[in-house]
């Protein structure tokens, strides 16, 4: 069995976060792990609150996993502040995980700020240099390049750019575009655009939490980054398709829908 840690904030509405990666780590058919850096209070309308962890028990449980349990793949979601960043950083220079996946998480699909703004210049120097590929969406690839993206060119360019911050490859996400959710990937050699149609509802929360999770168990698995994410953009698109109302607001992906079906379960 293969294994993936992720390092990320708790959701209590178990759509995003924590709670969306070990669902789409398993899904994926790797072992979930996690280490827990901020718990929010959260459902499918708003983030309410937030608590960061204690840098302490954050260094405590990265540890814990490492000097026990072999880790094939990381995945890097909500870090909240600098502090947290430095911790993680330095832990991960410690123990040199072969693959790193940072999902670059700044804002929730509500507006609340899940990563402290003067933290993202700490995220660009401490994190990205670590990485094995990274997966921001517009608004989060727009904050690392400091400028806005609109046209296709402007993506070609923003993904060279972010290369040049010390990353293996990117993955520029195309769930903010206003047409097809089309993704672009960029290795430094090739650009390849991974291509979807838009699927037609508001449920959608935590999209990019169960993405990166699949890209990192593929690479767990042994995957390519390229075969990585080819096939979590397969995963990505099914758990959207058979996405689930539950809540008022944006209602969370069906990390399970393939496994549900071939044991005849359902679940709508
Ligand atoms: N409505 C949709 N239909 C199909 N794919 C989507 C839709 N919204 C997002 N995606 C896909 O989900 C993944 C996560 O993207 P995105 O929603 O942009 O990330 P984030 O959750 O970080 O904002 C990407 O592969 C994106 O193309
Ligand atoms: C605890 C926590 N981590 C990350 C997010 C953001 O998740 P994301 O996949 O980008 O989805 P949306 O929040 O944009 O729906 C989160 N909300 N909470």
């Amino acid at each position: 069995m293969k294994t993936v840690l992720t390092i990320a904030g708790s959701d209590s509405g178990g759509g995003a976060g924590i709670q969306a990666d070990i669902k789409a780590i398993s899904a994926n058919g790797a072992f979930g792990m996690s280490v827990i850096t901020a718990v929010t209070a959260q459902n499918t309308k708003e983030v309410r609150s937030v608590q960061q962890i204690d840098l302490k028990i954050i260094q405590d449980q990265i540890e814990a996993v490492f000097d026990d349990i072999q880790v094939d793949a990381v995945k890097i979601g909500m870090l909240g502040n600098v502090e947290t960043v430095h911790v993680v950083a330095e832990a991960l220079k410690k123990y040199k995980p072969k693959c790193i996946v940072v999902d670059p998480v700044m804002i929730s699909k509500g507006g609340h700020y899940l990563l402290e703004e003067s933290a993202v210049e700490a995220l660009k120097k401490e994190i990205l240099p670590l990485s094995s590929i990274i997966t921001p969406n517009i608004p989060e690839a727009e904050v690392l390049i400091g400028r806005t993206l609109q046209t296709e060119e402007e993506l070609y360019k923003a993904c060279e750019q972010i290369m040049e911050m010390g990353v293996e490859a990117v993955l520029i996400k195309g769930g903010h575009l206003m047409g097809p959710p089309n993704d672009l990937f960029y290795n430094g050699e090739d650009f390849h655009w991974l291509k979807a149609k838009r699927i037609y509802t508001k449920n959608t929360h935590g999209t990019g939490c169960t993405l990166s999770s699949a890209i990192a168990a593929n690479l767990a698995k042994g995957s390519t980054v390229l075969e990585a994410v080819t096939l979590a953009k397969q995963y990505i698109t099914t758990a959207i398709t058979h996405s689930l109302a539950l809540g008022s607001g944006h209602g969370p992906t069906h990390h399970f829908y393939d496994l549900y079906e071939s044991s005849k379960m359902g679940m709508k």
